[in-house]
């Protein structure tokens, strides 16, 4: 890479009429401009402190051929070697721009610098047919901020847009052509030429309305045969539209249109002016590099030999650590050593330490399988949670696969390992309930036989009118006073309740049964995976049943557990619901036989109290 500095020429158009407060000194490539008090002119006011200004090279009423030499040729060159390079005119309206980049074609001594970098490169090309230079042209214009394709069709010029990316600038759909001659290359920039937007300005009859750049890509081998990279390096030859004062002349509307557009997109130039600017660009520096197209037939034997290299320096090293058994590559044989190993960690406790970690390969394989591993329980836990139509959450999931110590006394013992179902707290332990996990079937009527439910309450002991009249008057009572009618619909709305937890505890308990059944049939399998002794003769498909069984007998220990909780809770609402109701039956009687002992006993016994049950 190497530190390049933009360069900045100055070309003078030739005047009758020079301005004399303007000294130019070619020698020394400057340029003195007096003090605009004296001068009436100059460069705008605020920049009036300013006034030498030095560029790489002055060129006054120089040949077409003499501006190339100096200002374009090098640049021709660093591309032919493979470094881009830009070449772009810009100043005033009729400065001389279009003269510069395109010049007067029909005759070669009056061309300009993009017909000469064009046969410049044709050159290059024709006499030096090992270098296999190949030459792609485009040609675009930049008019009222729309980007036309100067080389394709109009109406699709417009669709082209610009990518930036890594401080680079494409154009998305920019029209590229391969050129095989001088001639055709030629002939691709006059076509755009004529296409380009001209107006006439009062400064210059044919003037420029617009950027244009002229690229031509050049391929090429390097040219040496111990090195048979290609480079592929562009040319951008910018011609700018020119800018300048509009004030006091008359434009049309389209070319007030243009020049807005023109001097916003050159507003940098347009405040710093053309010797400031000259300036300007002269303090930047570009880091340049050649662009290097890599050949894949070379690319690939040059890694090739790199790693036949790396591998000798390997195996030196292990050599002389003493480490010569060391494969570097898997066969499918160590693979499959390598997947019993970890099924060992992981499926039967053995230790971390049996997992062989010799080289990078090894340890990438063994991510790889536990990686495999966890796919295959994540995917199988996803059909388990649709098949139960549960989700497990996270946390239920690792409580149930890791015991605490606390669990270590818990409720019960599923299967035959140990496995007991969880700590129910000491308080919620209801006595009926205690059977549990050591029976098989849960009968919900099992599970409530200590409740009082539906009890028939002892009336006190009182000298009771006749049974049948005193059942009536009791219904009268609850129908027709307000007392009675207020705990007979208390009554009611709590055994509602109360039927829906029951309803609710009966559901619990068929559902612990299934699971029940269930838990037992996977112990069931898991003791035969262990009998046919499937881990000394390892077989993925076996392995992954076991890994499932296993998976899935957690998650319906987790689910007992749950519904076992849920269950407890659900019986402890059943029995306080209960209570109120028998206490709710016992008021209701109290205040019934208080009304009945209040009431004139003629009276209820000759009331007619039909059509209602007797039973509360
Ligand atoms: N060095 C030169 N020698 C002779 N004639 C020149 C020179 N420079 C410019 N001219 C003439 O001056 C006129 C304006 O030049 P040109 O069109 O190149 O200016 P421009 O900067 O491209 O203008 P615009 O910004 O309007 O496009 C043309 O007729 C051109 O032939």
């Amino acid at each position: 890479m190497g530190r390049f500095r933009i360069k900045v020429y100055l070309r003078l158009r030739p005047s009758d009429k020079p301005s004399p407060f303007i000294h130019i000194q070619p020698t020394s490539s400057t340029v003195q401009i007096d003090d605009d008090k004296h001068a009436g002119g100059g460069p705008p006011k605020n920049y009036t402190e300013r006034r030498l200004f030095r560029f790489d090279g002055i060129i006054q009423s120089s040949s077409q051929e003499a501006v190339f030499d100096e200002c374009a040729k090098g640049v021709v060159e660093d591309v032919l070697t493979g470094y881009h390079g830009t070449i772009f005119a810009y100043g005033q309206v009729g400065s001389g721009k279009t003269f510069t980049m395109t010049g007067e074609t029909k005759t070669f001594i009056y061309c300009g610098l993009i017909p000469r970098c064009i046969h410049r490169i044709f050159e290059e090309k024709e006499s030096k047919p090992a270098a296999e230079i190949k030459v792609h042209v485009s040609y675009l214009e930049i008019h009222n901020e729309v980007i036309y394709d100067l080389l394709a069709k109009r109406e699709a010029a417009s669709q082209i847009t610009t990518l930036e990316e890594d401080g680079t600038v494409e154009f998305r759909g920019l029209t590229r052509v391969l050129c095989t001659t001088e001639e055709q290359a030629l002939k691709l920039f006059f076509e755009g030429e004529r296409h380009k937007a001209v107006a006439v300005h009062p400064l210059n009859q044919v003037s420029s309305r617009s950027h244009c750049m002229f690229t031509l890509y050049v391929e090429r081998h390097a040219g040496m045969a111990s090195i048979p990279e290609k480079t592929a390096a562009k040319l951008n030859l910018v011609d700018l539209a020119g800018f300048g004062q509009s004030k006091g002349i008359e434009f049309s509307e389209q070319s007030k249109k243009e020049i807005v557009n023109i001097n916003k997109s050159l507003i940098f130039l347009e405040q710093i002016s053309s010797f400031r600017f000259a300036q300007f660009v002269q303090e930047l520096n570009t880091n340049a590099i050649i662009n290097k197209l890599l050949d894949p037939t070379y690319t690939r034997r040059k890694y090739e030999r790199q790693i036949s290299d790396l591998k000798q320096e390997l195996a030196l090293k292990d050599a002389l650590n003493g480490r010569t058994d060391i494969a570097y590559d898997l066969t499918d044989e160590m693979k499959s050593e390598l997947r019993a190993r970890v099924n060992d960690f992981l499926l039967q406790d053995a230790e971390v330490e049996t997992i062989p970690v010799d080289n990078l390969k090894q340890v990438r394989e063994i991510f790889k399988l536990f990686r495999e591993a966890q796919m295959t329980m994540l995917a199988k836990l996803e059909v388990l949670q649709k098949e139960l139509r549960v989700t497990v959450d996270v946390p239920m999931m690792k409580e149930s696969i890791t015991p605490t110590l606390e669990e270590e006394v818990g409720v019960g013992e599923l299967d035959n390992q140990g496995f007991h179902v969880g700590v129910a707290p000491v308080n919620a332990r209801p006595d009926s309930i205690d059977g549990i996990p050591s029976k098989m079937n849960v009968n919900i009527d099992d599970v409530l036989a200590s409740t009082l439910f539906d009890q028939q309450m002892e009336a006190p002991k009182k000298v009771a009118p006749n049974r049948e009249k005193k059942n009536k008057a009791f219904i009268y009572f609850k129908h027709h006073t307000s007392e009675g009618n207020e705990y007979e619909n208390f009554l009611k709305e709590t055994r509602f309740v109360l039927r829906l937890k029951r309803k609710l505890a009966q559901e619990l308990c068929n559902h612990i049964n299934e699971v029940k059944f269930d838990i037992a049939n996977l112990n069931k399998d898991l003791k035969e995976f262990e009998n046919s002794h499937i881990f000394e003769n390892p077989d993925v498909t076996n392995v992954d049943k076991k890994v499932s069984t296993t998976t899935r007998l957690q998650v319906m220990k987790a689910e007992y557990r749950r519904d076992f909780n849920a269950l407890n809770k659900v019986k402890h609402e059943i029995l306080a619901i209960q209570q109120k109701v028998k206490s709710c039956k016992q008021n209701i009687l109290e205040f019934f036989y208080k009304w009945l002992d209040e009431s004139d006993m003629e009276d209820v016994a000759s009331s007619n109290f039909e059509g209602v049950s007797a039973n509360i």
